[in-house]
């Protein structure tokens, strides 16, 4: 795994460590959270429901503090010196309210006024979220993802270099979720470094350079999404079809050859293949003949819900594939080898 150490960090957190304690007891928000995000483009902070990412960012903005442990904006420790570098950070931890009789303009206008930011820089980042044409209408007649995409807009109206998005896309229909996806990346397309997080892989993977993957407050995984795609095509999965007379000694031939093999409905899946050849070939010598070679790809999600799936509170598990091979959850900053996947599934339930 591609830990996340070369160049600027725009965010570094080293051993964070947040508790929550009410009259049920203590519940552990974040447990030794070691986070770095680089300076510029996407980062998806990733994680099921309750893994820790709200806490993390609460942390981070100064909202909460920490038990234990540190944490930097830009090499500024926070919170101690969040107010020297506040004016670099533009977060949507919750949604903004805007007055829905008014425009987005005078919204934003207002806005401005209160932060002391130039009225001049509102038509700027109203086109930098592609609001131009809708900029004069009132509020409440705003599709949702309109309604985020002014959020953002109201973030960007001092200019930050980081932007933090908690969940940007939450209740968005797919239109809503496209628009929002487009503005973060045209954000990071600017130069500026956007950390967003989600429980959704499918949101995030499409634009982010680099993740960070988190389950129950701890980091276990990090790096570039091309190295942790690229480190499960290494490992990738072959789905096999044989005769119903041949899956017995289909799979015991493949496993004497050193491969693990899997009954998926009335197919075998075969992990840790060099390539699909090798199955074939393995098969085809000891006369078994196959009837379908299918390699699978692995992609994020995979990693994702292979790191993940184990890790929901309350013992839930996720939609899609459970997780093909047994031992422990990997070392933090380190990928298990991912699971393939055949068929896309999008939302990690938790
Ligand atoms: N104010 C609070 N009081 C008590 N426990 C809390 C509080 N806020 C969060 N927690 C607990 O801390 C853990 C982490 O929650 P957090 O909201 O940070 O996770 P998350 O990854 O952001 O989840 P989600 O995707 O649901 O927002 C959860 O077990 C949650 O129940």
């Amino acid at each position: 795994m591609t830990l996340l150490d070369d160049g600027d960090l725009a965010i570094e957190t080293r051993g964070l460590r947040k508790t929550y304690r009410s009259v049920r007891g203590t519940s552990v928000g974040v447990e030794g959270l070691d986070l770095r995000v680089p300076v510029g483009g996407v980062h998806g902070f990733l994680g099921p429901n309750g893994s820790g990412k709200t806490t993390t960012i609460r942390m981070l903005l100064g909202l909460i503090r920490p038990d234990r442990g540190t944490a930097a904006i830009f090499g500024h420790p926070v919170p101690k010196h969040l107010p020297d570098v506040v004016g670099r950070v533009g977060a949507i931890v919750e949604s903004p309210k805007f007055f829905p009789a008014f425009s987005a303009r005078r919204n934003l206008s207002l806005l401005a006024d209160g932060i002391g930011t130039p009225r001049s820089r509102v038509d700027a980042v109203i086109e930098e979220v592609g609001l131009t044409g809708r900029a004069k209408d009132k509020y409440r007649t705003y599709s949702l993802g309109m309604k985020q995409r002014l959020a953002i807009a109201a973030t960007l109206l001092k200019d930050p270099d980081l932007l933090i998005f908690d969940e940007p896309t939450n209740g968005l229909d797919p239109a809503g979720i496209r628009e929002v996806r487009q503005t973060m990346r045209s954000l990071a397309d600017q130069g500026k470094t956007v950390l967003v997080s989600s429980h959704i892989l499918a949101e995030v993977e499409q634009i982010a350079d680099t993740v960070s993957i988190v389950a129950r407050g701890r980091l276990v995984a990090a790096g570039r999404v091309a190295d942790l795609i690229g480190e499960g095509a290494s490992t990738r999965s072959v789905r096999v079809r044989v005769a119903p007379e041949d899956v017995t000694i289909a799979t015991s031939v493949l496993e004497t050859g050193g491969l693990l093999v899997r009954r998926e409905h009335d197919a075998l899946l075969v992990d840790g293949a060099g390539d699909a050849a090798q199955v074939n070939r393995t098969l085809g010598e000891r006369g078994v003949w196959v009837q379908e070679l299918t390699p699978l790809h692995a992609d994020l999600e995979s990693v994702f819900l292979g790191l993940t799936q184990h890790e929901t509170p309350g013992g839930h598990t996720h939609r899609g594939k459970r997780r093909k091979r047994g031992g422990p959850p990997p070392e933090p900053g380190h990928a298990a080898a991912p699971a393939a996947r055949p068929e896309p599934t999008t939302e990690v339930a938790s």
